[in-house]
């Protein structure tokens, strides 16, 4: 399995944001995105997710398969900085609805639900409306969705913005067993997320880009 990006650039408005960001990940790999507010982590992911269109270059997935240039949209969780809940919802009922949304991709299966709160740490509260949560219990839960439906590809935006201590550690161990069944993983963070096996790409933002500098 492989997620490849050929010289990538994004625009928003009018702004070229970035410029030539390829890389190469297989199974099990983790490419981690660091930079400075406004450096482009956020649009370089929602562009691998499909969500936004590259001015330049391409983004190719390969399955397990074999199955070449199916969008890697379809093959990947994205978690952005939203949640994406119904906050007058009930924890069981969002995730049932992920759940059943999602269905899950050739290769692997997902959680019940039960078992994905249990696995985030909050299995005593399915039945809250998801508004009720504090923001590291909603955090937890908008993490519980990747759980529930196998896609090969997880795309991370700031994953334990508003955590304590123990859940970074959780959600560490919860990306770590990801790669380690053959995931692929690509986070975006201004804290270590202490992942093994794991590549760092500094974005610099455009200036950055036109010097040809990706450390
Ligand atoms: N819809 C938009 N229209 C125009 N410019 C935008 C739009 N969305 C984002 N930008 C700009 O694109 C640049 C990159 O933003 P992006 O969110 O990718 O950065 P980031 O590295 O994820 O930042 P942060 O660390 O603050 O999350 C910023 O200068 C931002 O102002």
């Amino acid at each position: 399995m492989h997620l490849s990006a050929e010289n990538l650039a994004a625009r928003r408005g009018e702004d070229l944001i970035f410029l030539n960001v390829s890389f190469d990940l297989a199974g099990g790999d983790a490419l981690v995105l660091t930079g400075r507010n406004g450096s482009g982590k956020s649009t370089l992911l929602r562009v691998v997710a499909g969500l936004l269109r590259p001015e330049k270059g391409r983004v190719a997935f390969t399955g397990k398969d074999g199955e070449l240039d199916r969008p890697a949209g379809e093959a990947s969780h994205y978690l952005g900085h939203r949640n994406a809940m119904k906050s007058e919802l009930t924890v069981a009922e969002n995730l049932t609805f992920w759940k059943t949304f999602f269905g899950d991709m050739p290769g692997g299966s997902g959680l019940d639900i039960n078992e994905a709160v249990d696995a985030v740490g909050l299995a005593d509260i399915t039945h809250l409306p998801f508004g009720y949560l504090s923001a590291g219990q909603q955090r937890r839960i908008a993490f519980a969705k990747l759980l529930v439906a196998h896609r090969p590809i997880w795309i991370l935006d700031e994953p334990t913005a508003a955590l304590d201590s123990s859940a970074d550690r959780l959600f560490a161990e919860l990306i770590t067993a990801h790669q380690k069944k053959g995931g692929i993983v690509l986070a975006a963070t201004h804290q270590p997320l202490g992942l093994e096996n794991a590549q760092e790409m500094r974005m610099t933002g455009f200036v950055g880009a036109s010097e040809g500098v990706w450390g």
